[in-house]
């Protein structure tokens, strides 16, 4: 079973500020994205639209050709887990895992037992009792056990400890080759996620700078690292995007086509770099420009 999930030109104000510009994408099915943007670039908003939680100023969301709007049949095929607590306090683990599968029939309650066991969570403790990393691994168990096509995780391992959050994308992409869906994951840990992440989405400055795989992307992103001035030489009008300088070393970093004809000299090398260093070079210009 697979859910196409269509972004029309969604924008999104709050009074004055534009946070979200003109985003249009298609959600690939059985895919992982990484949707990547720097604080408070927008990426909770987009994902609360995505579910309806909240409105969008204009532009439309289509889950299988029909608006999320009001429709429990369209919202029924994805699953947000973010921050916000959705839960009264009282309720023991046991009855949210009953409470979701009211909603989400095919919750899978087997699944469910063993991650409890495996995070060492006690079904019968109360949702107010359970510790910040706690309530995030709930809501994970959760995402993990809905029969849902589309599962959007927005900052799925805050407050998790790093054997848990290791544990958590152990467990992600188990289920994932067990029944393939589309994950939508937002973190800043970029580097955890680097792995598994088969298309990135980026957003920046409000819209989408990028949509594209992982692989096409790391194939067109290079350091530069020799010696400033042949450095400098290499590297003019190619679309660098970034520099890093040490003593009289300097690399920089190209997103994009090299020239196959411009000679390397000796001295400087051409690596690939990791989709962390291709993040920060894309983004930390909006931020000297944000300070100016
Ligand atoms: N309810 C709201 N009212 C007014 N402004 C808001 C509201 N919610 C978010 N914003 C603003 O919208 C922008 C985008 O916020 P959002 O939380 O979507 O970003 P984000 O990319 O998820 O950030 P982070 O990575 O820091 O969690 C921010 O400038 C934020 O201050």
């Amino acid at each position: 079973m697979t859910t196409e999930v269509v972004l029309n030109q969604i924008s999104k104000k709050y009074g004055k500020q534009e946070v979200l510009t003109d985003i249009s994408l298609k959600l690939k099915p059985n895919t992982i994205y990484g949707l990547l943007g720097r604080n408070g670039a927008g990426k909770s908003t987009l994902l609360n639209i995505l579910t309806n939680r909240i409105p969008a100023t204009s532009g439309k969301v289509l889950i299988d050709g029909q608006p999320n709007l009001n429709n429990d049949d369209a919202l029924g095929k994805i699953y947000l887990m973010s921050e916000p607590n959705l839960y009264l306090t009282r309720a023991k683990v046991f009855q949210i895992f009953r409470e979701t599968a009211n909603f989400y029939t095919g919750f899978d309650f087997e699944l469910a037992h063993q991650l409890t066991n495996k995070f060492g969570l006690n079904e019968s403790l109360r949702f107010g009792k359970l510790s910040t990393g706690y309530r995030s691994i709930l809501k994970d168990i959760i995402a993990l056990c809905v029969d849902a096509d589309i599962i959007l995780l927005d900052e799925p391992t805050l407050g998790l400890d790093a054997n848990h959050r290791e544990l958590f994308y152990q467990e992600l992409v188990e289920t994932y080759a067990d029944r393939p869906r589309t994950f939508v994951i937002s973190t800043h840990l970029i580097e955890e996620i680097a792995g598994m992440v088969e298309n990135v989405l980026l957003i920046k400055d409000g819209r989408l700078a990028l949509d594209d795989t992982t692989e096409s992307l790391l194939a067109r992103s290079y350091s530069v690292t020799g010696p400033e001035e042949k450095v400098r030489e290499y590297t003019a009008g190619l679309n660098v995007i970034g520099h890093d300088s040490l003593g009289k070393l300097r690399s920089d970093y190209v997103f994009g086509k090299l020239d196959e004809n411009r000679v390397l000299p000796d001295t400087v090398s051409v690596e690939k770099i990791d989709l962390q260093k291709l993040f920060i070079n894309l983004t930390e210009q909006s931020d000297e420009e944000g300070q100016k």
